[in-house]
C-alpha cells in the first residue's frame, strides 16, 4: 500500500495537458482558456455617458446656469458636432459624449422648456461619464489557463472575440464491471442490483469539464473484460470500476496485466478507496476503482478530479483543504488515510455515524470528505479538522 499523495503523483505521470481546439464562443463555457487572449479594442471605444441627460461644460455647470439644446447623442448614433459655450446636447446612457462636453448632467435635475434647459441641482461632484478604454484597453489579455465562467464569456464577448483556443476535453471511457449489474431502468434478476458507479463519476467528470463515456457493463469472465477493455479505444483515460479487490471473480487487475498493463501501482492507504490500481494499457492511461460505490465517488474526488484538472490545464495544485471544528469527537484513525463522509453545519464538521462504503444515502447527504491522517489520535468535539468540500 502507498500513501494517497504518492498515488496522486503515480497517477499523474500518467497523464499530460492536452492540446487545444478552437470553438465558438456560443459553446465556451465551463471550457478551459488554452492561451491569452487580448482584447482588440477599448471598450467603452468612447467616452460615454453613464447616465440620461444633458451633455455639457463642466466650467458652466452650477445651480440655475442655462444652456441651448442644439442635438442629440444617443447609443448607437452620436453628435457629429461640437457642444460650444452656452450649449447642451440631449446624450442618453451608453451613448458617445460629443466632443466641447466632458459632463452630464442627469435629466432630474435639469427644468426643459422647448429647446433651453436650466439646472436644477446642487450637486455636480459626478461628470456621469465613462472614459474611453475605462472597462479595459486593446490588448488586455484575459490570461489562459482558467475555466471559462458565464462572466469571462461575457468579457470575451464584449472584447469581439468571436472564437476561442480552448483545451481540448478530456474523454474519459467509464467500464463497470460484474455479473450483479444491470442498467437503471432494467429489470434487475433475484441476485442483481442497479449499476450507480458510473452515473455518479459520469456527472461528476462532466460537472469538472471533461467528457465521459459509459462502455457495456463487462461480465465478470476474462473474455467480457479483454472485449470491453477493446472498447476503450482512443480515451485519454479509461476508468474500471470493480473487480479491484482480490475475490476469485475480481479480475480486472489481471486481464489488464495479461494484456500488457504497465502498473504503477496497486493499492492504496486510505479508506475507502484501498484496492485502487493505476498503470498504462496499451498507451492508454488507467485506473482501477474499487466497485463499493462510495469508494468509486471518493477515489473520484481524490484522483480523478485532480488528473481531469491536470490534463485541462489547470495545474497539479489540488483544491486547498478548508478547516472546520468537530461537532463531536472522533476515535483513533486506523493506519489509512481516512475520507469520512461528512456534513458542515455552520462553522462546524461532522461525521456520519455510518461510513460503510456502500451507503449512498449517506453519500448523498455529505457535503464533505473529512480527512483523517493515518493513525491520527483521538479527537474530541471542538478541536480544528481538514476537509475537502464535496
Ligand atoms: N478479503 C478481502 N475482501 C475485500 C477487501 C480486502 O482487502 N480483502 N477489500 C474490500 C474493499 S476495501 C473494497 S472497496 C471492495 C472492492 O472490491 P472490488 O473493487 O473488487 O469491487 P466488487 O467486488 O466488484 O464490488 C464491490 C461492491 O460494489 C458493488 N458494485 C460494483 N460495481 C458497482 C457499480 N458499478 N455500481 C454499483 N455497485 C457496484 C458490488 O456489487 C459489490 O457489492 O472489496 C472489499 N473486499
Ligand atoms: O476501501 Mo473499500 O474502498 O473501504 O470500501
Amino acid at each position: 500500500m502507498i500513501p494517497v499523495a504518492e498515488a496522486r503523483q503515480r497517477l499523474f505521470d500518467l497523464v499530460a495537458p492536452l492540446g487545444s481546439e478552437t470553438v465558438p464562443l456560443a459553446e465556451a463555457a465551463g471550457r478551459v482558456l488554452a492561451g491569452d487572449v487580448a482584447a482588440t479594442r477599448d471598450q467603452p471605444p468612447f467616452a460615454a455617458s453613464s447616465m440620461d441627460g444633458y451633455a455639457v461644460k463642466r466650467a458652466e455647470v452650477e445651480r440655475d446656469a442655462m444652456f441651448r439644446v442644439v442635438g442629440e447623442s444617443a447609443a448607437g448614433h452620436g453628435f457629429s458636432g461640437r457642444v460650444g459655450p452656452g450649449e447642451t446636447v440631449r446624450i442618453f446612457t451608453g451613448a458617445p459624449v460629443p466632443d466641447g462636453a466632458d459632463f452630464v448632467v442627469i435629466q432630474e435635475e435639469v427644468a426643459r422648456r422647448g429647446e433651453v434647459i436650466t439646472l436644477t441641482g446642487d450637486d455636480y461632484r459626478n461628470a456621469n461619464i465613462r472614459p474611453r478604454g475605462a472597462d479595459f484597453r486593446s490588448g488586455t489579455a484575459l490570461p489562459g489557463g482558467r475555466r471559462l465562467a458565464p462572466g469571462d464569456i461575457a468579457l470575451l464577448a464584449s472584447m469581439n472575440i468571436g472564437t476561442v483556443p480552448v483545451t481540448r476535453r478530456p474523454v474519459l471511457a467509464l467500464l463497470a464491471t460484474g455479473d450483479e449489474l444491470v442498467m437503471p431502468g432494467d429489470t434487475p434478476g433475484p441476485d442483481q442490483i442497479v449499476a450507480s458507479n458510473s452515473f455518479g463519476l459520469k456527472a461528476m467528470i462532466e460537472d469538472l469539464g471533461a467528457s465521459a463515456r459509459m462502455l457495456p457493463i463487462a461480465r465478470d469472465t476474462e473474455n467480457s473484460l479483454r472485449t470491453a477493455f477493446d472498447l476503450a479505444g482512443d480515451a485519454d483515460l479509461l476508468v474500471t470500476i470493480g473487480g479491484a479487490s482480490v475475490g476469485d471473480h475480481d479480475l480486472v487487475g489481471r486481464v489488464a496485466v495479461d494484456l500488457g498493463m504497465e502498473q504503477a501501482f496497486y493499492k492504496v492507504a486510505m479508506r475507502p478507496g484501498k484496492p485502487l490500481m493505476a498503470g498504462r494499457l496499451r498507451g492508454t492511461a488507467m485506473i482501477g476503482l474499487p466497485g463499493n460505490p462510495v469508494s468509486a465517488m471518493v477515489c473520484g474526488h481524490v484522483f480523478l478530479a485532480p488528473m481531469i484538472r491536470l490534463m485541462l490545464g489547470l495545474g497539479a495544485d489540488l483544491p486547498p483543504l478548508r478547516q472546520a471544528r468537530l461537532a463531536a469527537p472522533l476515535g483513533q484513525n486506523g493506519p489509512r488515510e481516512h475520507y469520512m463522509r461528512a456534513l458542515i453545519e455552520g462553522d462546524a464538521v461532522r461525521a456520519f455515524d455510518n461510513q460503510d462504503s456502500s451507503l449512498l444515502t449517506v453519500l448523498s447527504q455529505a457535503n464533505a470528505l473529512l480527512i483523517r491522517p493515518p493513525g491520527d489520535a483521538p479527537r474530541d468535539a471542538g478541536e480544528t479538522v481538514d476537509y475537502l468540500p464535496i
